[in-house]
């Protein structure tokens, strides 16, 4: 996160409305990153209303986010009851009974100049690799199923810098963790329900007015107030873009339960009758949910569907969630920044959320308004932003859902037929033409991501790039399976994922 540009004193007053993973991120980050620059934070939050706080798997970028603001990994894993996640494990998404890890890393090393990949397509064609044998040459594939973990090395020459990893953590610890590092940097909390929220003549925020009669003035409000949208939406009607005929999930039911044994270090996502199951496993619990069409099953059907496949019993309520996916058409007007569910969701398969937070927090700071006038041209450039992180993740979710020949339910019927993107079908087809996976300069999912999700669902290039030929087949074979075989070995060389984690159980201080 940069914020080069705010060198001098700005006095903006900020407040943040909602106290969620999204307030609480953005309470941290920018008061460690704005401060002693005169901007004040102000964050408010409803007791009565709660939060969504089901967020519990994340991407390697988080580990970023916690380091820019000096978080020890073994004190925030404590806190939060956290694990390690090396990918997320699909089952049944191809077909059933398929089971592919998509993990934090690249598969196998360039041969002759050429992308492992097309290596490994045209072993597979030939039949001498198994569908599933791409597993065998990830070395934190591996140690996921082995149940294993080992923090990556700094060294890039060792062969265990290879791959990154993430977090599963309780969302709600992790908020209040956040809280006490933002409360202690000057952001002030404020506990109350808005209930008015008035406009300038400029059609800018100028207040938000609580139950109690409080009215909070600020510069520029930070609008995490969750799928509401309270000011984006609620008061300046900004628009929706709903992605729901490429989504078409907007139903979720969430329980947690018992860990099966110890926590295995990566998430589960299996595909189900009219939509897919996550499990989280989290130090002191799994946390389990059922993401559905509603058009193809009901509340009731989903939660039981749930219920029936728990490994022990629910240890709460199971929790009823509905969410359009989609995005705000912008999500910086005026002096509204929406970040969290407010801005958008995209349903949480490839655990993006958030992500996005992160970065909308990234670009808010690097945006940041120097005086209390806002410039229309660091909203432009925020949303403009904003819009290509959210399409590109869109166009991957998708991508699960559309490379799929299942054909044994109405939904999955319907996901593998529906129409896509453009952007997406572009990509689809470079890579079953010729295995070309279209680069980003930066962004998430990059090439690795793509190839995990197209191969694990079994779509096969057509071609692949003719320079793999003029490396032989059995030179090709031998170096699989050398590859193979260094990663079996570097992965059954972790220590167990349950022993790492011990050393990270909460500490009770007298
Ligand atoms: C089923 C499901 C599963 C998910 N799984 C994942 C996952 O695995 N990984 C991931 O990254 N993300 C996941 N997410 C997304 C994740 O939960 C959210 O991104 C995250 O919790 C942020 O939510 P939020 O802070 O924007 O909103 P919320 O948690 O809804 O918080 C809103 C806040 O606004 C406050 N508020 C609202 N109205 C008012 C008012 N009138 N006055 C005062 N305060 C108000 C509330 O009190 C609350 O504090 C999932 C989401 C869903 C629905």
């Amino acid at each position: 996160m940069k914020n080069h540009h705010i060198k001098k004193q700005s006095n903006v007053r900020v407040l943040i409305l909602g106290g969620g993973t999204a307030g609480w991120m953005a309470a941290a980050a920018l008061s460690a990153k704005l401060a002693g620059t005169g901007v004040s934070i102000r964050l408010v939050e409803s007791a009565e209303i709660g939060t969504v706080g089901v967020g519990e798997a994340t991407v390697p970028h988080i580990r970023h986010f916690n380091a820019s603001l000096g978080f020890d990994e073994a004190d925030f894993m404590s806190r939060t009851e956290a694990t390690f996640k090396l990918g997320i494990e699909f089952r049944d998404w191809g077909r059933k009974g398929d089971a592919y890890i998509h993990p934090f890393a690249a598969f196998g090393r360039e041969i002759g100049g050429v992308p492992f990949h097309h290596h490994w397509t045209r072993a597979r064609r030939a039949g001498r690799v198994p569908a599933d044998g791409l597993d065998a040459v990830s070395l934190p594939i591996q140690a996921a199923r082995m149940g294993r973990f080992g923090h990556p090395s700094p060294d890039p020459s060792s062969f265990f810098s290879t791959f990154s990893y993430a977090y599963q953590f309780d969302a709600g610890l992790y908020a209040g963790y956040l809280r006490a590092y933002a409360e202690a940097r000057g952001v002030v909390r404020t506990e109350g329900k808005v209930q008015d929220v008035s406009l300038r003549a400029d059609g800018h925020v100028e207040a938000v007015t609580l139950e109690s009669g409080e009215r909070l003035v600020a510069d520029l409000f930070v609008d995490c107030s969750g799928f509401r949208g309270l000011l984006i939406e609620g008061a300046l009607k900004t628009g929706y873009e709903d992605w729901t005929r490429y989504l078409p999930c907007d139903r979720a039911v969430a329980v947690p339960c018992a860990n099966d044994g110890p926590p295995a270090p990566y998430t589960r996502a299996t595909a189900r009758d009219a939509g897919w199951m996550w499990r989280i496993p989290l130090q002191h619990r799994a946390g389990n949910g059922h993401v559905y069409c509603s058009g193809f099953m009901d509340d009731d059907a989903a939660e039981q569907a749930l219920l029936a496949q728990l490994d022990h019993p629910p240890q709460a309520a199971p929790r009823r969630l509905r969410f359009t996916t989609g995005k705000r058409r912008r999500q910086w007007v005026g002096n509204v920044v929406a970040i969290g569910l407010s801005a958008g969701f995209l349903e949480p398969l490839e655990s993006t959320s958030i992500h996005l937070i992160q970065l909308g927090i990234g670009r808010l700071l690097d945006l940041f308004p120097t005086s209390a006038d806002m410039d229309p041209l660091d909203a432009a450039e925020f949303n403009r932003l904003m819009d290509l992180e959210y399409e590109r993740v869109r166009d991957f979710i998708i991508l699960h859902y559309v490379a799929t020949q299942r054909d044994d339910t109405p939904f999955w019927n319907h996901c593998r037929t529906m129409a896509i993107p453009d952007s997406l079908a572009t990509k689809m087809e470079l890579f079953k033409q010729r295995g070309i996976v279209t680069l980003y300069r930066d962004g998430m999912f990059l090439e690795p991501s793509w190839i995990a999700v197209y191969l694990g669902q079994n779509i096969l290039p057509t071609h692949v790039d003719p320079r793999a030929a003029l490396v032989s087949d059995a030179e090709i074979d031998r170096l699989i399976a050398m590859e193979a075989e260094h990663c079996r070995r570097a992965a059954s060389s972790m220590p167990a994922h349950g022993e790492i984690l011990s050393r990270y159980k909460v500490q009770v201080t007298a």
